[in-house]
């Protein structure tokens, strides 16, 4: 788990004084090692520039994430590859994304659950899925199929809007025995989809990922929802509002998916209303930044010295420097709530915006993590006389989830190709702390 931290003067000295105990002391294989995991539909991101008339030709909806059937998809192929229309082909999945970002982040193991095709082909499609994975994502737990993973078309115009066209392939075809109880149960937390929801016929994604999602709430490993489009949300609100209570303990949605959820289009009540179901909130709002909600313990609530801000909740940023807890943790909850701008407010010109909320997802859980990590190796740490469950304030995390966003919008693919720089100027002093 990197720490990204300070150097000291006093850590660097001649050879000669070195001390054999403290290099002892210091070797990693002593330390405690914690990880993530998720499950999704293993796709490849097939990228290109299209126009209105492009989605009529193959009757898509713009804007939505939709799946196509072989016919479509072939068509739709040949007419990309006629025109020379692909931009990129690379790794994509909501999850996949966010899992190789947290890693990349973390410097840290993650566990991807999903399938992967047992045969394969140099440049094949899952070739390229496992070329573009970090290699801190574990891939050892994946399902073998016989035959070919997902591919989502993502058709992007004018305006940056983006239209997915998932071709499935076998990418549904996770089956629940192949989730491993242990590996979920002794996770710091399980990251899923709405998306895993969305099968049909004898696809089995959804009963493996709710085999997994049980596993995780037996044993009080969180569980991480990602909501992915508003328009599958829109299908059946309560429905998802009733899965989120009883299942899912963090929650990370764009604005209009809050709204789609909860029916509040400002993300500071979307958040406020999520937070009677889960024990986190994280809402991004595209270019006005991200919103993030969550518990704390009256007696350790910190209050934030930055402006006391207006909104719907009047002053609601009050208690941003606390670090959350789950409900069931406090005593005495009290809400908290944040909101970052942009990072430097946004890059000057966007490259992509695809991914941008994965990666603030990555962030976060990136920041969970490393509180479980500081937990198993240091339990006797002051930080820990507190219950929490991030290792930051809200609003440290926020700042640092618009930081690792912006990455993403200054570059063409949603998977970051490198960690963040280890001191910057704009990261306040208690984060490194
Ligand atoms: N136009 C923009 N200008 C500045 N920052 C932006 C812009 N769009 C996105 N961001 C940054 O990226 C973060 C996430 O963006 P957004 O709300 O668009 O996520 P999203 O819709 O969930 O994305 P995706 O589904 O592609 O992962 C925002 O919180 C913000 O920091
Ligand atoms: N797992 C999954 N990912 C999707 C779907 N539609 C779009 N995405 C991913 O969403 C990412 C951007 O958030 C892209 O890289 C896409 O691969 C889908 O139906 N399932």
């Amino acid at each position: 788990m990197k720490f990204p931290g300070r150097r000291r003067h006093k850590h660097y000295f001649p050879v000669e004084d070195k001390d054999p105990l403290i290099s002892q002391f210091h070797s990693s294989d002593r330390l405690t090692h914690n990880y993530i995991c998720g499950i999704d539909q293993i796709v490849v991101d097939i990228e290109a520039k299209v126009d209105q008339a492009f989605l009529d030709e193959f009757q898509l909806k713009r804007g939505m994430s939709q799946v196509i059937d072989s016919t479509i998809t072939n068509a739709l192929y040949d007419r990309l590859k006629r025109d020379k229309l692909v931009e990129y082909e690379f790794a994509g999945g909501t999850i996949g994304n966010t899992l190789h970002n947290y890693s990349v982040l973390a410097d840290d193991r993650s566990v991807l659950l999903g399938v992967m095709s047992e045969n394969i082909n140099i440049g094949s499609y899952a070739y390229r899925f496992l070329c573009n994975t970090s290699s801190r994502v574990d891939l050892n737990y994946l399902q073998p199929v016989d035959g070919p993973i997902g591919r989502c078309f993502t058709l992007i115009d004018d305006t940056g809007e983006r239209t997915f066209a998932i071709s499935a392939g076998l990418m549904n075809y996770l089956r629940p025995e192949s989730i491993d109880k242990a590996l979920v149960q002794n996770s710091s937390a399980l990251l899923i989809s709405a998306y895993l929801m969305r099968t049909q016929g004898d696809e089995t994604m959804t009963e493996a990922t709710m085999q997994a999602v049980q596993y995780a709430n037996e044993a009080g490993v969180p569980v991480v929802l990602t909501l992915g489009t508003k328009f599958l949300i829109e299908q059946d609100p309560t429905w998802w509002a009733e899965f989120v209570e009883k299942y899912v303990d963090i929650l990370a949605m764009n604005e209009e998916e809050g709204e789609a959820i909860t029916g509040f289009s400002d993300p500071l009540l979307a958040a406020d209303k999520a937070l009677d179901w889960v024990d986190l909130v994280i809402c991004t709002a595209g270019a006005r930044g991200m919103f993030m909600a969550g518990y704390v313990e009256e007696s350790f609530k910190r209050e934030t010295e930055h402006p006391l801000l207006p909104g719907a909740i009047s002053e609601f940023n009050r208690y941003e420097y606390s670090r959350a807890m789950r409900k069931s943790e406090c005593e005495n909850p009290i809400r908290m709530y944040t909101h970052s701008a942009p990072y430097m407010g946004g890059p000057d010109a966007i490259k992509n915006t695809n991914g941008a909320g994965d990666c603030a997802l990555a962030a976060v859980l990136h920041d969970l993590s490393a509180n479980v990590y500081h937990k198993l190796n240091v339990p006797n740490s002051a930080k820990h006389e507190q219950n929490a469950f991030t290792y930051s304030s809200l609003a440290q995390i926020s700042k640092y989830a618009n930081r690792a966003s912006y990455e993403v919008l200054v570059q063409h693919s949603p998977r970051l190709s490198r960690g963040l720089p280890e001191r910057e100027d704009s990261l306040e002093q208690a984060y490194w702390d």
